[in-house]
């Protein structure tokens, strides 16, 4: 389902003097579907960087980036747009919040974008917010002003809202109590369950070693290392 083969990124530095920083090569891994896989390495080894490089925001120099038959790293914008709709859903550290949009519509937003009839996708994000501990006199407000946990749940709930082939986590328990870090390792659970593709950054080893089925060292990506 994601499969990397001899991928390599290097950054330009354009406000000074156009240097060329290479920060991964090399860089090839498969994931099956019902695969969830743990992105190690030390920090700044690449992991974020590489989770980009999947999704699309950063272009790989060379290599194959395959989701879904899709080459990520050849595809024109309106595809990668496509494949994020349809196919690879990301849930970020952080939402992103749109001012003045109602928190259950945001939870609900990416089963629109599909197609899903509304009542349905709303019952969908009611479910997952409940699911969440998002208390429901809060689902018709926006959730700009939530605490940072509260936003947290909402952005995970809105990325658990249609069921992607393909999904990259990054640190979803982060900072989380013990009952909503139960829901989310329970959510994924379910994702890997009905055949989703994962790939993640979990800092919460616990997290890790019960979900992921591999661990991938990024460090072995790093240019000039002799693996
Ligand atoms: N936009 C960018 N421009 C220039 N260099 C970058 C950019 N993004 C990342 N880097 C560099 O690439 C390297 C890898 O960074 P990355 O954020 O992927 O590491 P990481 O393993 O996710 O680290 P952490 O665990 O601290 O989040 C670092 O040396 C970083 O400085």
């Amino acid at each position: 389902m994601i499969e990397l083969k001899d991928v390599s990124k290097s950054f330009t530095l354009h406000n000074q003097g156009s240097a060329v920083i290479p920060v991964m090569e090399g860089a090839s891994l498969t994931v099956a579907p019902g695969e969830c896989i743990a992105l190690t390495g030390a920090s700044g080894a690449g992991k974020s960087t590489l989770m980009r490089v999947i999704y699309g925001n950063y272009l790989a120099a060379s290599g194959q980036v395959l989701v879904g038959g899709l080459d990520v790293a050849q595809a024109e914008p309106r595809q990668i747009l496509a494949l994020r709709r349809e196919t690879l859903g990301y849930v970020s550290q952080f939402l992103r919040v749109v001012p003045r949009v109602p928190t259950l519509e945001v939870v609900a937003d990416p089963l629109l974008a599909i197609g899903c009839e509304r009542q349905v996708a709303l019952e969908k994000a009611a479910a997952l917010l409940a699911r969440l501990n998002i208390p429901e006199h809060l689902w018709g407000l926006s959730p700009t002003t939530f605490s940072g946990g509260e936003q947290q749940r909402v952005n995970i709930a809105r990325g658990f809202a249609h069921d992607y082939p393909a999904m990259l986590l990054d640190e979803p328990t982060a900072s989380l109590d013990v009952q909503n870090r139960e829901t989310v390792l329970s959510l994924i659970e379910e994702a890997k369950a009905r055949g989703a593709a994962i790939v993640g950054i979990f800092h919460d080893v616990g997290a890790r070693d019960r979900v992921c089925d591999r661990e991938v060292n990024v460090s072995d990506f790093t240019p000039g290392v002799l693996v």
